[in-house]
């Protein structure tokens, strides 16, 4: 649906992004997950055409699909409500009504009173949740193919992440042909949502994973074994003493416990690792690896 190859954005003096290269699925959602500052919003921005890339290039919905036909077809909800603030919902509705063939009308009047939002009343005088919620309303209204979102849930109170959560679901099972990509720093967010994952760190991608094989194949082991011996096995990641045992934190465990057991080693307790580990071990490893 999306393909982003060798995107480039020099940001400013100091900061640039890129080379980038990833599609996005139908049926799949795609989060983008990295430290503040790595990158994410003007990867966001580029494929939602907000930016031009300086570099590179983007296919939306095949080679043969213009710019006013893939617009209508992309829905950004950006990270702040800067460039909504002076309207009201009435006069956004009016705006996307004219500019977007897809505008759902009835969805929309039905989103706004299932969030209570006030039809009438300026957007910058919303709470910081509530601008976010409109955001939402205003891009689920727009019945685009794709939906791309800054850090939809940041600011938003428990109940309506959970109904947005439900609301992206069911824009995905409406229609085969949708796609979700957002960012976020919330790992329950990408572990509830996300099909892929995307790292970034410093503007570069630097690992793209499917999110149910990141899951499964990561673990942490507990053993009674020698740790210069596991320390060069298989899928190991990090081994670290603890008394008479070694924790043990595999990127595929699979291999390492077939390693382990043909060494001879107990293995005293295996579990899985939570997304939010997980996560902060791939952007660290990266780390190490450019320090190194
Ligand atoms: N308008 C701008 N002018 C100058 N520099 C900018 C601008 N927007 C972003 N940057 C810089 O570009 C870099 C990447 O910013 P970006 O917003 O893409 O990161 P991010 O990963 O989305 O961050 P966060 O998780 O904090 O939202 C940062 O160093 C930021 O300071």
């Amino acid at each position: 649906m999306i393909v982003c190859t060798e995107i480039e954005k020099r940001v400013d003096a100091r900061f640039s992004t890129g080379p980038i290269s990833f599609q996005v699925e139908r049926g799949t959602v795609t989060a983008l997950v990295g430290k503040n500052g790595s990158g994410k919003s003007t990867i966001l921005r580029m494929i939602s055409g907000m930016v031009h890339p300086d570099a590179g290039t983007i296919e939306r919905f095949g080679q043969q699909v213009g710019e006013r036909e893939w617009k209508n077809q992309l829905a950004f909800i950006p990270q702040t409500s800067k460039s909504f603030e002076k309207y009201t919902l009435s006069h956004l509705a009016a705006i996307y009504r004219i500019g977007f063939q897809t505008w759902n009308e009835q969805r929309f009047l039905q989103l706004v009173e299932q969030y209570r939002l006030p039809l009438n009343k300026q957007i910058s005088q919303f709470s910081g949740g509530m601008q976010r919620v409109a955001l939402a309303v205003l891009a689920l209204s727009r019945n685009s193919k794709v939906l791309i979102m800054d850090e939809p849930f940041a600011g938003v109170d428990i109940e309506s992440q959970e109904w947005l959560r439900n609301e992206w679901l069911q824009y995905l099972e409406e229609d085969p042909e949708r796609a979700i990509v957002f960012s976020s720093h919330v790992p329950d967010e990408i572990k509830d949502l996300a099909d892929f994952i995307i790292c970034v760190q410093d503007g570069k991608q630097t690992g793209y994973y499917e999110k149910d094989t990141l899951l499964s194949s990561w673990a942490r082991f507990w053993a009674v074994a020698d740790l210069n011996v596991v320390r060069n096995m298989a899928g190991v990641h990090s081994v670290i003493q603890r008394g008479p045992q070694i924790e043990i934190i595999s990127s595929d465990n699979g291999q390492t416990e077939a390693a382990m057991l043909a060494a001879g080693f107990e293995i005293t307790m295996k579990q899985p690792l939570k997304m939010a580990e997980i996560l902060r071990l791939l952007i660290q490893e990266r780390e190490m690896e450019d320090d190194a």
